[in-house]
């Protein structure tokens, strides 16, 4: 659980008046979630969530808001961001970067059914097509160059010769891949089942778009099947599997270059959050309720990437 910048409730009375939402009526921190502080908050004009952003700078911001405002005014599942008063949607509370964003309703999922598997393959895809027309930039701040430096960083680091072999071995494998070569786009890029809310089957939202940014359309489908598509101990889901490949490509059709790069972009997937994880866990951060993910649970999906080929596109 991480809540690692508090609010008081004068604080957020104070806040909340930079908004046309009303009164204060309560809040409460939540506890999923490892990246930022988030507070539900129901005013008298609407339920929200408060995120306090913990490693992003302001200048980051705008792209995120902009293309969350962007997907729901076409009617895709995004929470809307408030804008305040003066009409801006990215403020200031506790000396942090600060949104308000609108509730969406639903749950996540631990063990998804395969209709929900399709909805959210369709989803992803219409993500894709949605932000076509989006026209803000953002590198990928996990590309390349971050899985190379932070996996060069780890592997000086640990004490343990299998983490270093693997980790060194395939970033030298990744050299031979340039994700920039296949079809780009704005993607999701954490697209886990945390952060897919649903009612019952029907998909009600998707949440978490902090670090979208421009990238390889395949890679953010990669990023997703490798979570919604395999068992804690790395063993493929085939039936969740064909379910979402084959509602997302029901919204695009993947390109001849897609298919011959898809089994090195699902290892770069599993290996940029293998890498994450474990960066968190050699250097934890501080704060009251602090969630950290299994690293292990990626470096099984990337081992078993390497034994075995995938399923074709
Ligand atoms: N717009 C929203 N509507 C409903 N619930 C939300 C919304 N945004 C966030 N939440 C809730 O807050 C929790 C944490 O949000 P989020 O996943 O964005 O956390 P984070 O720390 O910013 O990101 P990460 O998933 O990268 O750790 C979610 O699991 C969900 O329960
Ligand atoms: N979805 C990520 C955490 C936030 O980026 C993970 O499961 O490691």
């Amino acid at each position: 659980m991480s809540v690692f910048t508090k609010v008081s409730h004068a604080q957020l009375r104070k806040f909340l008046k930079q908004y046309p939402v009303g009164p204060l009526i309560g809040f409460q921190g939540i506890g999923e979630g490892v990246e930022n502080t988030n507070y539900f908050v129901d005013t008298e004009d609407g339920r929200w969530v408060l995120t306090l952003f913990e490693r992003l700078n302001y200048a980051d911001l705008p792209f995120f808001l902009g293309l969350m405002d962007h997907l729901a005014s076409r009617g895709f599942p995004s929470a809307m961001p408030a804008r305040t008063h003066e009409g801006g949607n990215l403020t200031t509370l506790n000396h942090k970067p600060a949104a308000l964003v609108r509730r969406l309703t639903g749950q996540s999922v631990l063990f998804p059914n395969l209709e929900q598997c399709r909805q959210v393959g369709r989803a992803l895809g219409e993500l894709h097509i949605d932000a076509k027309s989006y026209s803000g930039h953002c590198d990928n701040s996990r590309g390349a160059l971050w899985r190379e430096q932070t996996g060069r960083l780890l592997s000086r680091k640990t004490r343990d010769a299998g983490i270093r072999k693997l980790i060194d071995d395939e970033l030298a494998v990744q050299m031979s891949i340039d994700l920039t070569s296949l079809p780009q786009g704005v993607i999701h890029a954490d697209l886990f089942r945390d952060n897919v809310l649903f009612v019952d089957d029907r998909l009600t939202g998707v949440i978490d778009f902090y670090y979208a940014c421009n990238d390889s359309l395949l890679y953010d489908l990669a990023v997703t099947v490798n979570d919604w598509c395999f068992e804690v101990d790395g063993t493929l889901n085939p039936a969740r599997w064909e379910a979402m490949v084959g509602a997302y490509r029901s919204r695009r059709e993947f390109t001849e270059a897609e298919r011959s790069a898809w089994p090195l972009v699902l290892r770069a997937a599993a290996l940029r959050f293998w890498l994450s994880r474990l960066y968190d866990w050699t250097f934890p951060r501080e704060g009251d309720v602090v969630h950290i993910k299994d690293p292990d649970q990626y470096r099984r999906i990337l081992l078993r990437h390497r034994e075995q080929a995938p399923p074709a596109l």
